[in-house]
């Protein structure tokens, strides 16, 4: 299967001087397309700085990153922005929203921005993407008219607006009660079932047990990585143990 993200000898030297930390470390990483891949790490040991590596949301000080053919180093501030724009979608544990636009025009905004689509027609798919991701109802709300959890699935339709080929989430349940990040869980596998490829951050072994494959961050490399079985539905518990058991052999 060819690859959505390769990565190869990234590091990322933040600051200068004596201050410097190396957030990574010569890492060598492969997400192949529609693969959902979950990173696990204790707290500084590069899982953000690799997030943003992978999706150039952030320059690397060495190495090369290319998203499919096309190396993000090479390209202009412009093209970068394009690619990232229609290709790629973002989740954060906090889902950055306008306080002044309902939850629609807020799912609707960064895709209406370029002026060139018709915006019945962007109505139109975010509300079928609030249908799926169960919010269907709540297009006339204000955002702080709405649970943390239908805030993050407003978030993740935003995300899902320009059909992007990888979705990065960083920490996207983070903010969340177990049941909401249940229900935000389920709602990335069927995205991922329908062919986006995933890229997640988390501290939450229940959620990296849903992914195909995890990452296992460590001082600003990858120590190690566990493949799983595409997630059924079922098997959590013995999914969980396995992460479990990943995350112990590698001493996180
Ligand atoms: N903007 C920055 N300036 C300086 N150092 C940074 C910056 N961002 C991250 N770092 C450092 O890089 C290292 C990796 O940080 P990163 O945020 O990637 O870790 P993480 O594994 O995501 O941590 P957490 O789980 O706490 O979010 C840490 O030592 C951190 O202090």
């Amino acid at each position: 299967m060819s690859n959505i993200i390769t990565g190869k000898n990234i590091v990322k030297i933040f600051g200068k001087g004596n201050e410097q930390a190396k957030a990574l470390n010569k890492v060598n990483v492969e997400i192949a397309k529609g693969e959902f891949v979950a990173v696990m790490g204790p707290s500084g040991s590069g899982k953000s700085t690799l997030l943003f590596a992978l999706s150039g949301m952030d320059e690397i000080t060495s190495g090369m990153v290319k998203f499919g053919d096309t190396e993000l180093s090479k390209l202009g501030e412009n093209a970068l922005a394009d690619v990232r724009r229609t290709k790629m979608g973002f989740v954060f544990q906090q889902p950055t929203m306008l306080r002044n636009l309902n939850l629609l025009d807020n799912i609707i905004l960064p895709s209406a921005q370029k002026g060139k689509k018709d915006t019945a027609k962007l109505a139109q798919k975010a509300k079928e993407l609030m249908n799926k991701a169960g919010i269907a109802g709540l297009e006339n709300r204000d955002t702080t008219e709405v649970s943390g959890g239908q805030l993050q699935r407003a978030g993740i339709c935003r995300a899902l607006m320009n059909e992007p080929e990888i979705l990065f989430a960083d920490e996207p349940t983070g903010a969340l009660n177990s049941k909401s990040a249940e229900e935000i869980m389920e709602l990335l596998v069927d995205i991922n079932k329908e062919g986006t490829a995933i890229l997640l951050v988390t501290h939450d072994t229940k959620v990296a047990a849903m992914a195909d494959r995890v990452l296992f961050t460590k001082d600003g490399n990858i120590a190690s990585e566990l493949t799983l079985q595409k997630f059924n539905g079922r098997d959590r518990e013995a999914r969980c143990e396995t992460v479990l058991a990943g995350m112990a052999a590698v001493g996180i």
